[in-house]
């Protein structure tokens, strides 16, 4: 039997608890499918989601029976200020990389015409969030992945920066032109081979490898950037990159044995975690 619409909320609650599922997602699906807070969703009562029962209940179903991201079923991610079209190409932008915009943006800020790197930009969240908050900056956006590419086009278009912001296809600094850069700034791939087929199905099952694998001990991605990054930057330029819960001491020790970095520094998450490893390029290396 057809049940109420605000039963239908009901038994989402219900089963998110079951499946243990943030019951924030639903007010959030609920807002994304009819446009209606919760207040209003509240105050309506059962006739405020009738019109949408249906597509509110399927779009439900996928993300139990599939195990689907809000996010990939609804296209769009929310993140800092911005709305952002996603899809399975890419990641979904995690809160905790916002860190690497604030970093870029205090470093850059006294930089005339600052050149600012953003390596592995999946949707081009990082690169989309400088280039609105730096708009004197010129911003690379490069990605491995030709279908990632289409959706941060899609969404520095979206913004209107497809003046300030490049995007280029290839492994790394390849496709990068060699005028130095003031910022380079990376989320890459971190998280160890072995640990992956114990991530949530979430993420497991929807989001792409090549964002998550980070080889043997997840550090490979990082080692390779480390390696080239002191190349493409001034003398006093930064290198950003983010790192997983305890890679930090690992990463601040490959860079204190390279001559070509210093002050080296981590920013820490709200948890308290090392997040964010930065550090000056002291000279430009050969
Ligand atoms: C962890 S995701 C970060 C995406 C985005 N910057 C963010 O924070 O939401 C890493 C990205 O690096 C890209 N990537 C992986 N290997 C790469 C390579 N060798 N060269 C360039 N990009 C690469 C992946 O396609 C993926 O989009």
């Amino acid at each position: 039997m057809r049940q109420p619409a605000d039963g239908w909320r009901e038994q989402a609650l219900a089963e998110a608890r079951v499946h243990d599922i943030d019951a924030a997602e639903i007010d959030y699906l609920i807002e994304a499918v009819t446009g209606l807070d919760r207040l209003r969703v509240r105050l309506g009562g059962p006739q405020a989601l009738e019109a949408h029962r249906e597509k509110l209940a399927a779009l439900w179903r996928r993300r139990i029976e599939e195990a689907m991201p809000l996010q990939y079923l609804l296209g769009t991610a929310h993140w800092r200020d911005l709305q952002l079209q996603v899809n399975p190409a890419v990641l979904i932008p995690r809160p905790e990389s916002e860190a690497l915009v604030d970093v870029a943006v205090d470093f850059c800020r006294s930089c005339a015409g600052a050149r600012v790197v953003d390596l592995g930009t999946g949707s081009g969240a990082i690169a989309v969030a400088v280039a609105r908050a730096l708009p004197g900056a010129t911003v690379w956006a490069v990605d491995a992945s030709e279908a990632a590419l289409v959706v941060a086009g899609a969404n520095i278009e979206r913004y209107g920066l497809s003046e300030q912001v490049h995007l280029l296809r290839g492994n790394w600094f390849v496709p990068l032109p060699t005028q130095p850069f003031d910022a380079v700034l990376s989320n890459p791939p971190y998280i160890p081979s072995a640990e992956i087929a114990a991530l949530m199905p979430e993420v497991r099952l929807h989001e792409p490898l090549s964002a998550l694998d980070g080889g043997s001990d997840g550090l490979d991605a990082v080692r390779q950037i480390i390696a080239d990054a002191a190349r493409h930057l001034r003398p006093g330029g930064i290198l950003a990159l983010e790192v997983m819960a305890g890679q930090g001491p690992t990463v601040v020790q490959l860079l204190a044995r390279d001559s070509r970095y210093g002050c080296i520094r981590t920013v820490r998450d709200w948890a308290g975690i090392e997040r964010i490893v930065v550090t000056y390029a002291w000279a430009r290396g050969s």
